[in-house]
């Protein structure tokens, strides 16, 4: 995808502008930034949901506009048909009335670690299992890019590190290209090719994470989370000296 001088606007105000970016195939880029500074909207931008304001944005070297096939979405919750069985709301990932669409949606339940609770209500399910059928439901047609907007933001510490692992691993096996936006720096720094923060609607930082994968907890993975986080913050809220000096005197 490429995004030369890209600008949006709702009505009066300017939520992006001067937007470059290039995400190449196969790439993880993580978007990370405050609050409102626009992130979401970027993405919506990327599976064209919105249209762009100014600029030039293209996949493959074609506009972009319309949601196409080749890109998922996958949602904060779930988005899963109550109605509907969990190898029923992952055929939904599948265009059309295909004669393999079982066997396929059987498959990406298996990729999850699921394929045991096909015929269950998605009622039954927890958080963390509904997600992984909202993944299952994702790749099952596999697409070449895959958007994540906050996709593991509820869900409790040690099953966000199990969904991170999982989706690196079809990450890897599937070799779609992700863009996943978070708030949480460590995990855009566990998963991600690249780093790009956002701010004021602006690209402020856009940094390749050169560590080996798997990525462990370690002074090199410490050293990337730093460098965002002390971008991140404003001037403000940084932890200053003096702070330090007055948690030491209480
Ligand atoms: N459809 C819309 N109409 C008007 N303003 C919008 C619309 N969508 C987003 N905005 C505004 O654009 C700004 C950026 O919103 P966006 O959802 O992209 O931020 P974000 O960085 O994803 O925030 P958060 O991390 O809180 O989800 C906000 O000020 C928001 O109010």
């Amino acid at each position: 995808m490429e995004l030369e001088n890209v600008s949006k606007r709702f009505g009066e105000k300017t939520v992006l502008s001067g937007i470059h970016l290039s995400v190449q195939k196969g790439e993880f880029v993580a978007i990370v930034g405050r609050s409102g500074c626009g992130k979401s909207t970027l993405l919506r931008l990327l599976a064209g949901l919105e249209d762009i304001s100014g600029g030039k944005l293209e996949q493959d070297g074609r506009h972009v506009g319309g949601s196409g096939q080749h890109t998922r979405f996958m949602f904060q919750d779930a988005r899963l048909l109550p109605w509907k069985s969990v190898i029923d709301n992952v055929r939904i990932g599948l265009t059309g009335n295909g004669r393999d669409n079982g066997q396929r949606a059987e498959t990406a339940l298996r990729l999850v670690g699921l394929e045991d609770r096909a015929n269950e209500w998605p009622s039954v399910l927890s958080g963390g299992q509904r997600q992984r059928v909202a993944l299952a439901r994702a790749l099952v047609g596999n697409p070449r890019l895959l958007l994540l907007d906050e996709p593991l933001g509820a869900l409790d510490a040690l099953t966000r590190i199990e969904m991170q692992r999982l989706i690196e691993r079809l990450w890897k096996q599937r070799q779609f290209t992700a863009v996943l936006v978070t708030h949480d720096v460590s995990e855009a720094v566990a998963l991600a090719d690249r780093v790009v923060l956002i701010e004021d609607g602006k690209i402020a930082l856009d940094l390749p994470i050169t560590l080996s994968r798997p990525r462990t907890k370690d002074n090199g993975f410490a050293y990337f989370e730093n460098l965002i986080l002390e971008r991140v913050l404003a001037p403000e809220d940084r932890f200053s000296k003096h702070d330090e000096q007055a948690v030491y005197d209480i």
